[in-house]
């Protein structure tokens, strides 16, 4: 379970630049939760992502996870529990190393088995397996370096090895953004079984309001670092990307304003 009270960052505090960018945030996740957040530019959305990742320390509130208060734990720590991915799909991996390498490293990590980057061959058949249930042919190519890949290849591949030891908690910021749109539609298919089967706690950012609303069981939408619509259950099911956009309009007082975003 994540649970985050009175969550606040202020960027360039006490200067004129000074900027809010999360607002008392509170949230609670239960464990199996997929949440989807969608929101304008500069709503807050990666911002809120990088206080749970630790990228920096909130200037106020706690963070829990699983009942373990993470709120001064350095990032490099909340990383051994906590998946991301990114936009870019090279960011976290290593491109010149091969995939069956880049996934030994993530799989070292978590069953702490000391660095390196050897790759046991007891664990080959495994990310074989794994790799196989990608459906892209990569467990013929493991020794293939990251860096040949396609996008949408090396995107599978990090999401496999964000979750190939089960996270606490996955953050996916964009993932399939830069992906070309069959492909995004794959990864996030790969994606929404990855998460259902291992029961992972997810929170999935995307400028796509209508998979915002089809992924997962739950929908944040934030506006100037606030969560200003949480939406589950009936109400979710019932929610259309117009009522949607109408009831942002009403309670704001303004148009919903995303350059990227996917409004239908
Ligand atoms: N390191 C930083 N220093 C100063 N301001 C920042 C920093 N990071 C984010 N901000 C500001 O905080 C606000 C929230 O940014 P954030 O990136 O979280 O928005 P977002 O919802 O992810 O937007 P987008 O969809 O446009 O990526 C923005 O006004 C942004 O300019």
């Amino acid at each position: 379970m994540l649970q985050l009270t009175n969550v606040g960052k202020t960027f360039n505090a006490k200067t004129p630049n000074a900027k809010v960018a999360l607002r008392n945030i509170n949230l609670t996740l239960e464990d199996g939760d997929f949440v989807t957040i969608i929101g304008g530019n500069g709503a807050g959305k990666s911002t809120l992502f990088n206080a749970i990742a630790g990228a920096f320390l909130c200037d106020t509130g706690r963070i829990y996870l699983d009942g373990q208060d993470y709120t001064f734990l350095p990032e490099y720590k909340r990383a051994r529990c906590i998946g991301r991915l990114f936009q870019d799909p090279m960011r976290s991996t290593a491109p010149s190393m091969t995939i069956e390498e880049n996934l030994a490293l993530c799989y070292q990590r978590g069953t702490r088995r000391g660095f390196g980057i050897g790759v046991k061959k007891s664990d080959v058949a495994y990310f074989r397996d794994r790799l196989a249930e990608l459906g892209l042919g990569l467990e013929d190519r493991l020794k293939t370096k990251m860096g040949l890949l396609s996008g949408g290849q090396r995107q599978a591949v990090t999401l496999l090895m964000a979750t190939i030891v089960t996270p606490r908690l996955l953050l996916l910021d964009e993932h399939t953004a830069a992906l070309d749109p069959a492909t995004a539609v794959k990864v996030l298919e790969m994606t929404d079984r990855i998460v259902k089967k291992d029961h992972i706690t997810t929170m999935m950012i995307t400028h796509n309001i209508q998979s915002a609303l089809e992924l997962g069981n739950r929908t944040i939408m934030m506006d100037e670092g606030e969560i200003i619509l949480d939406l589950k259950g009936e109400e979710r099911e019932n929610m259309t990307v117009e009522k949607l956009i109408d009831m942002f309009s009403q309670k704001r007082g303004k148009k919903l304003d995303n350059d990227r975003m996917l409004l239908v």
